[in-house]
């Protein structure tokens, strides 16, 4: 599957299959084409040339309502609309689809997300940074998705919330037998949600593999390079541990 902008390739080539259940993390320079080929996922970005299918279905062919619901978007940025409270936000995709959410279930999400129920009836500027991410996540998972994308989802939190977020997907991943594909600029995150590791670079995947092997200095130069920022770090902190 490839995709350009005005004629300069941003996916080139891309060919993956991803298990139902995984984790994938992709990651890779800015620009290497990452978002371009998330989007592609859920049509937000139709591919000049190849097709995307999700259980043998080309997603071209689907409704848009119908492929809203079978896939959860965590944007970049999270994307809270701020004229709507958190409980109009988490409900805008069963909303538009026509169906409504019951209050029951609108605190449900905000639980999934480790949020009180309370919450549902401020407005998203009067949310932390790491509260409205919650928001992003329990909105995505609204219409009960099977797949969940998410686009540097943790973006402009502290690590401690970061970390803590993280966790939380993961557990959610989990527990509702999600297929989860993110992108994220942060190796030492990636390596330790992902069951597999895609590294793009200039539209190509260049690299397929998981933490263990990324670890064991397998991927090659490029994905060795990105490894190599937290592993130093790791191993700088160890030292000052001891
Ligand atoms: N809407 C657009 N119009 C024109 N060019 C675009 C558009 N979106 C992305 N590009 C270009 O396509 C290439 C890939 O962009 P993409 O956003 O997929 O990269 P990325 O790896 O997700 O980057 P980042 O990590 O900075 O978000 C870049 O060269 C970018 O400038």
């Amino acid at each position: 599957m490839s995709h350009a902008f005005a004629g300069t390739p941003a996916v080139k080539s891309v060919g993956i299959d991803i298990a139902a259940g995984s984790f994938v993390a992709l990651i890779g320079a800015s620009g290497s084409g990452k978002s371009t080929l998330l989007k592609t996922i859920n049509r937000l970005i139709a591919p000049d040339e190849g097709r995307v299918l999700i259980e043998g279905v080309d997603v071209a062919g689907l409704a848009a309502p119908v492929l809203r619901r079978q896939i959860g978007y965590v944007f970049q940025g999270i994307g809270l609309f701020p004229h709507m409270n958190v409980a109009e936000n988490i409900a805008i995709v069963p909303r538009l689809a026509g169906s409504s959410l019951a209050a029951q279930r609108i605190a449900e999400l905000l639980g999934l997300v480790e949020l009180p129920p309370a919450l549902a009836g401020r407005m998203p500027e009067e949310l932390s940074g790491g509260q409205r991410q919650r928001v992003g996540v329990a909105r995505a998972l609204a219409a009960q998705p099977r797949l969940l994308l998410m686009d540097e989802p943790f973006g402009a939190v502290d690590a401690v919330v970061r970390d803590a977020l993280g966790q939380r997907v993961l557990a959610l991943h989990r527990q509702l037998g999600l297929t989860t594909i993110m992108v994220t600029h942060d190796v030492a995150e990636a390596l330790l949600l992902a069951d597999r590791v895609l590294v793009m670079h200039e539209g190509c995947i260049v690299a397929d593999a998981t933490a263990a092997q990324l670890l064991a200095g397998d991927g090659g130069e490029i994905a060795q390079d990105l490894v190599a920022v937290p592993l130093r770090q790791a191993q700088a902190l160890a030292r000052l541990a001891r």
